[in-house]
């Protein structure tokens, strides 16, 4: 089966009304290639306003959710408040909740598999920092951050995983085709061994890390690449060549 590709845009921490309107209508002015799906990741606060202008060809993810349906969490957003506002996809894992705000594997996985069993799909975020990369840790590093998540779900249907080298994101320094690949190819062999060797097949493992419109093309061009996460490309026009890479 063959398996859509995905390009998800992350805004992170950026926009306000009217940026957001420039980036509805660079979407809706696509054209964006029918055969991919496309999700961008909004700040909570703006959910339900760029919900209400996107086209219908674009969907929408929040960028965080806390791991039960409501309590005493200050600050913290919910699965449950998600589907009640027909969002249906939440970005977790993300090595900035990992590094800048110290979400470990345990709690990632723990808000994963609830996010999942509140109805909400997932783009589960892994990826190495540059020093383990150097101290040849990423198979032990992907393989342990995927593991805790599998450890805590029942199925990876609405899952999509995003392999994202930390040394990759926001420093402009992406990972060769060749390199995102191997990692790729990998977590694929992973998923045959521990988990099945259906879910390893249909399973989508997107790249993020500085992916643009100039390097988008020989990435989608790895046979285990199934699409990208982007964050500072997302919110620029350049968006909808990423998002054509195939083409
Ligand atoms: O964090 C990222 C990637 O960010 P950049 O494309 O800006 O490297 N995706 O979630």
């Amino acid at each position: 089966m063959a398996r859509k590709f995905f390009v998800g845009g992350n805004w992170k921490m950026n926009g306000n009304k009217k940026e957001i309107n420039d980036i509805v209508e660079f979407l809706k002015a696509g054209p964006l290639d029918p055969n991919v799906e496309v999700v961008v990741g909004c700040p909570s606060i703006y959910l339900t306003y760029a919900k209400s202008i996107l086209p219908s060809n674009v969907s929408i993810s929040a960028q965080n959710t806390y791991k039960v349906p409501k309590g005493a969490f200050t600050g913290e957003i919910s699965p449950a408040m998600l589907v009640d506002n027909e969002i249906p996809w939440v970005i977790l894992g993300h090595s900035e909740r990992r590094n800048v705000f110290g979400e470990n594997d345990e709690l990632i996985a723990e808000k994963v598999a609830h996010a999942l069993e509140a109805g909400v799909k997932v783009i589960a975020c892994i990826g190495e920092k540059l020093e383990e990369r150097e101290a040849n840790k990423t198979e032990e590093v992907v393989f342990r951050q995927t593991k805790a998540i599998a450890d805590k779900i029942k199925s990876w249907d609405n899952v999509v995983l995003a392999y994202e080298p930390v040394w990759a994101i926001g420093t402009g320094k992406t990972a060769s085709p060749q390199q995102a690949q191997e990692v790729h190819d990998k977590l694929r062999a992973w998923f045959a061994k521990n988990v099945s060797p259906a879910v390893s097949e249909s399973l989508r493992i997107i790249y993020g890390g500085s992916v643009t419109a100039d390097n988008a093309k020989d990435l989608a061009k790895e046979k285990d690449i199934d699409g990208f996460l982007v964050g500072g490309a997302s919110l620029k026009p350049d968006f909808v060549k990423i998002v054509n890479a195939k083409q």
